[in-house]
């Protein structure tokens, strides 16, 4: 039978160049001198099939079958050896017909690589594949010199194995041991897991009651959680409303307030000029009266003058009188002199009196001129007023801010290390704006933080509240870069270059390092043209603003055209400080100009009495001048009376209207009744006022009054605004703190609806003390429990699988066990059947017969033979001859061979110690095998040689490389004889 039809070679062993070898024969002939390599034909077809023992194969290790190099060529790195097998009969278990094998083996890795047709495969599926060869270590299809005694001498067990292979339940047996191990190690993993799953089965009931603590805790926090937040969220909404509420309140009432503050001031002025008209209408009708009393006096005098002159009359007519004319003329003298003074006093106080009336006039003026710009000042201060209510709006609402930035300045009482914004924290000259504008155009509303901590709490809560972005100036990272002093020098001479951008900021000494950082590469000059002569000498390296807002940047890109430099900078705080600042200047000058104004009302109330008091000493000097005229009237009289003539013609101008007293007395009537009215006119005036003064005091009273109400109402708003601020900050806090969360983002959560805000109230107070009840929890036991749950199960899943699948094991031995038992037992007794015919035909008679040492245990039994050669009674296999043993090992084999045919015997100078006839014997007999069994036969032997169908030579042409060629048998006979002869030659 043709079964293997090649050998390749290259790199193993001899065999340095690639060697063929085509077996076309079924009994193949191998012959060459000693060291050609022959033997390592058989060691190549071994080594590919997957023979591991290296001493086997007569090296030390993998390498040692690599080509080592000779004489005549190099070393290799690399051998490699492919059998090409006829599978035309499946005798491999492949529906191919011709199966090739290829083993590499490489130097320095000592890597091995299988091919099965071209398949990378594993040494594992080799080995399989050899056991269908039979060309196994421990079998009887390769006899080589060395080991054709090893069966005859070997113990039973060990020829047991022999058999096993012949059986055919090697195969099995190496599956039956691989079951074994895998028996061991599912029984050790069973163990293990019994273990684990005891272990777990002593946590697990704690767990679980901690887990159903926790679920319950849990649940009830969730839903405390929930309806708490809808509580707070609903609280801050209500607070915000109610401030918003209570801000109007104390709008309209404080308005309200400013109203009646200023009908007040009204009323008072009001009411003090009545007082003061009342204090002149006083004034008049005590004078008035005074004037009245004098007529009255006067009158009365006349009238007893006029009695004592009529009296005296009388008397001067009946008799002479006594009277010297001296006296009287000297009398009448003394009284022109007193009417002379009288007169001229009189002068002086009417030209003070215009003095006075003037500089009353020009004081009236100026109040008028000073009324007016109190006027225009009040107007101002309004204006102001209303635009600082709207800057604080402004501030407070902080429009002008990104999104981010305005919920990161809102919260900055919650975040920690938030110091503020860069345009908050920076102040410069206003020439500068547009250039600072330019310079820090996109960093105004940068947050300058205490350090990079603080910048990454604040961007993760942005991002956790999904409230926008923002940049961080974190002061303990940043880090200035400066333009340099040489640069500096050469720059500082260039005329219209105004200063470096960070110094002429003006900032507190914690915050410079965050100017510096934004403004230190920033050069400012003030025109374009200066820019451009900085930016040529400087290389266009660093950014040049203008006071015009233009700016040059690195590598000369330009930037410029008109710009609204409020647009630029929105910075509401400095407007408020400016308006404050407006506004204080203006509250300054109102109040110069009412204390002005009160100055001028003290003067003109001082002149104002003055001009009243001149005019009663005129009044005064008038009456006593008419008292004194009277007096030199009377006298005049008296001496017309005495003396018939005037007393003086040139002193009496109108001497001829003698004075009449009645006349006198009708004229003082008339002026008494005049002021008489007049008297009556001021009175009822007076009785007027003073009721206008009562009511307006009344009014006062009330207004006053009811300012207090409201302040008190405005007092009142304002801590409830407190109140309510403080309450709004701890239930944002809260919502920080416990929720992590904006109110803004929470309002925009589905919360639970509080449909009956009491009965929540009172299930939150009821979930508290739930919550107090149930203690501490790991609340961690939840994920453990589960965890350990699912692991407890899977282990009890993973301990049913493998106790199945220990039990399948159990079985599947128990079967090869079967299956061994009976196909070794019917390969014993089919050798057996065949045995006695081929020891007969081997040894030319005797018998043999092949016993299990232990019978009733045919799985383990080892295996003893019995023979009896030709005449002798043998009872142990050593002490028969060394060709007697050969002949044994080579009966069983070709009984083996009869029962069981085998593809390829390979017999390595099998036959090398048997005798010519005995080799004629064994060449023969392997014949009638042929048509089940290739033989492969490594030779000496002539008688061999000549039964081959073909003979190989194998030779060394070159150093050390095996050669093998198809030879003759004559070639091979001479080739043996020249052996032969080589070797006589030696021993002589
Ligand atoms: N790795 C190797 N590299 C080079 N040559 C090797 C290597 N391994 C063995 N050889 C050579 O192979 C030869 C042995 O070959 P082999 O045993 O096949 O000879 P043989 O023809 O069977 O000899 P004999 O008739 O004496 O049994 C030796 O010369 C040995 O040096």
């Amino acid at each position: 039978m043709l079964f293997l039809k090649r050998l390749e070679a290259v790199g193993f062993k001899s065999f340095a160049d690639p060697l063929t070898i085509n077996f076309d024969h079924e009994m193949i002939g191998i012959v060459g001198p000693n060291g050609s390599g022959k033997s390592n034909i058989t060691d190549a077809i071994r080594w590919c099939l997957g023979e591991q023992s290296i001493k086997s194969l007569r090296g030390d290790n993998s390498e040692d079958v690599i080509f080592n190099g000779s004489d005549a060529k190099s070393a290799l790195n690399m051998a490699e050896v492919k059998l090409t097998f006829d599978n035309t009969r499946r005798i491999f278990n492949l529906d191919y017909d011709e199966i090739e094998i290829v083993r590499r083996v490489f130097r320095g890795s000592g890597e091995n690589e299988y091919f099965i047709n071209n398949q990378r495969v594993r040494l594992k599926d080799v080995q399989e594949f050899a056991l269908d060869t039979g060309l196994t270590k421990s079998s009887l299809a390769i006899i080589s010199q060395g080991n054709i005694n090893g069966f005859a001498e070997a113990k039973p067990l060990e020829r047991r194995a022999l058999f096993e292979e012949a059986a055919g339940v090697a195969k099995y047996k190496k599956r039956k041991l691989e079951s074994l191990k895998k028996l061991e190690r599912s029984n050790e993993n069973l163990d293990r897991l019994k273990d684990i799953i005891n272990e777990i089965e002593r946590k697990l009931p704690s767990l679980k009651r901690q887990s159903s603590k926790a679920l319950r805790y849990k649940e009830k926090k969730d839903k405390l959680n929930e309806i708490e937040l809808s509580i707070l969220v609903k609280d801050i909404t209500f607070f915000n409303e109610k401030l918003l509420e209570l801000r109007e309140q104390q709008k309209v009432i404080t308005s309200e307030k400013h109203e009646a503050e200023r009908d007040l001031k009204n009323k008072e002025n009001e009411y003090n000029e009545l007082t003061k008209v009342n204090y002149g209408l006083d004034n008049k009708i005590n004078s008035l009266s005074k004037d009245f009393q004098g007529l009255v006096t006067e009158i009365g005098n006349l009238k007893v003058q006029k009695i004592e002159l009529d009296n005296k009359k009388n008397s001067l007519k009946m008799a002479n009188n006594d009277i010297t004319i001296v006296e009287m003329l000297a009398k009448y003298n003394d009284l022109k002199a007193i009417v002379q003074m009288e007169t001229e006093k009189l002068a002086a106080l009417k030209t003070q009196q215009v003095e006075d009336h003037d500089s009353q006039r020009s004081l009236v003026k100026t109040q008028g001129s000073l009324n007016e710009q109190l006027g225009a000042l009040n107007r101002s201060i309004i204006r102001l007023e209303t635009d600082l209510e709207q800057a604080q709006r402004n501030i407070d609402n902080q429009d002008n801010l990104h999104p981010g930035v305005k919920n990161i300045i809102k919260n900055k009482n919650v975040l920690p290390g938030i110091v503020g914004l860069v345009q908050e924290i920076i102040s410069f000259d206003d020439k500068y704006e547009y250039a600072m504008a330019v310079a820090l155009s996109g960093r105004l509303q940068d947050i300058i933080v205490k350090n990079v901590d603080s910048a990454k709490k604040a961007i993760s809560y942005l991002k956790q509240n999904n409230a926008g972005h923002a940049t961080f100036i974190p002061l303990d990272r940043i880090q200035p870069r400066y333009i340099s002093d040489n640069e500096q020098f050469v720059i500082k001479s260039v005329p219209g270059f105004l200063g470096l951008g960070h110094n002429l900021i003006t900032t507190k000494k914690e915050y410079r390092q965050a100017v510096d950082y934004l403004l230190s590469r920033y050069i400012i000059c003030d025109n374009f043209d200066s820019a451009q002569e900085v930016g040529q000498l400087l290389n266009f390296k660093y950014n040049i603003v203008t006071l015009e807002g233009e700016i040059i940047r690195p590598q000369g890109a330009i930037t410029g055209g008109s710009r609204n430099a409020k647009q630029i900078i929105v910075n509401f705080e400095k407007e408020l400080t400016t308006i404050r600042e407006q506004l204080a200047k203006k509250v300054a000058e109102q109040e110069a100009i009412n204390k002005q104004l009160n100055g001028l009302k003290t003067q003109l109330e001082e002149i104002n009495e003055k001009i009243s008091e001149n005019q009663a000493s005129i009044g005064a000097s008038k009456r006593q001048i008419e008292i004194v005229e009277q007096d030199k009237l009377k006298i005049k009289n008296e001496y017309q009376l005495l003396t018939a003539k005037n007393i003086d013609e040139s002193e009496f101008e109108n001497g001829s209207e003698s004075i009449n007293i009645n006349e006198m007395i009708n004229q003082k009537e008339i002026i008494k009744v005049n002021i008489e009215q007049q008297l009556n006119v001021a009175r009822s005036l007076k009785e007027k006022q003073t009721v206008t003064l009562n009511d307006l005091n009344n009014y006062i009273s009330e207004r006053r009054y009811y300012i207090s109400a409201l302040q008190e109402q405005v007092g009142k708003i304002s801590t409830d605004i407190s109140m309510l601020n403080v309450k709004t900050q701890q239930d944002l806090m809260r919502l920080t703190e416990e929720y992590h969360m904006t109110y803004e983002h929470a309002t925009t959560l589905s919360l639970a609806a509080i449909d009956n805000e009491e009965a929540v109230r009172e299930e939150i107070k009821q979930l508290r003390s739930d919550l107090a009840d149930i203690g501490n929890v790991n609340l961690e036991a939840i994920a453990e429990y589960q965890e350990e749950d699912s692991r407890y199960n899977f282990m009890l899943k993973e301990y049913e699988d493998l106790n199945k699948s220990v039990k399948n094991l159990l079985h599947s031995i128990s079967e090869m066990d079967n299956l061994m038992q009976e196909q070794f037992d019917q390969t014993i007794k089919a050798v057996n059947k065949n045995l006695p015919h081929t020891f007969e035909v081997l040894f030319g008679g005797g018998t043999a017969k092949i016993i299990y040492t232990e019978p009733d245990n045919i799985l383990e039994t080892g295996v003893d033979i019995k023979v009896s050669p030709p005449g002798k009674n043998i009872a142990n296999l050593n002490l028969l001859s060394g060709g007697e043993k050969s002949l044994v090992a080579l009966s069983v084999l070709f009984a083996i061979l009869k029962a069981r045919p085998i593809p390829l015997v390979i017999l390595d100078e099998a036959e090398a110690p048997l005798d010519p006839a005995n080799v004629e014997r064994f060449a023969k007999y392997i014949k009638t095998f042929i048509d089940t069994t290739q033989f492969l036969i490594v030779t000496h032997r002539v008688g061999t040689m000549a039964n081959c169908d073909i003979l190989y030579g194998a030779t060394m042409q070159k150093k050390g490389v095996t050669k093998i060629v198809s030879i003759k048998l004559q070639q091979a006979e001479e080739l043996i004889k020249n052996i032969e002869s080589e070797g006589e030659n030696r021993v002589n």
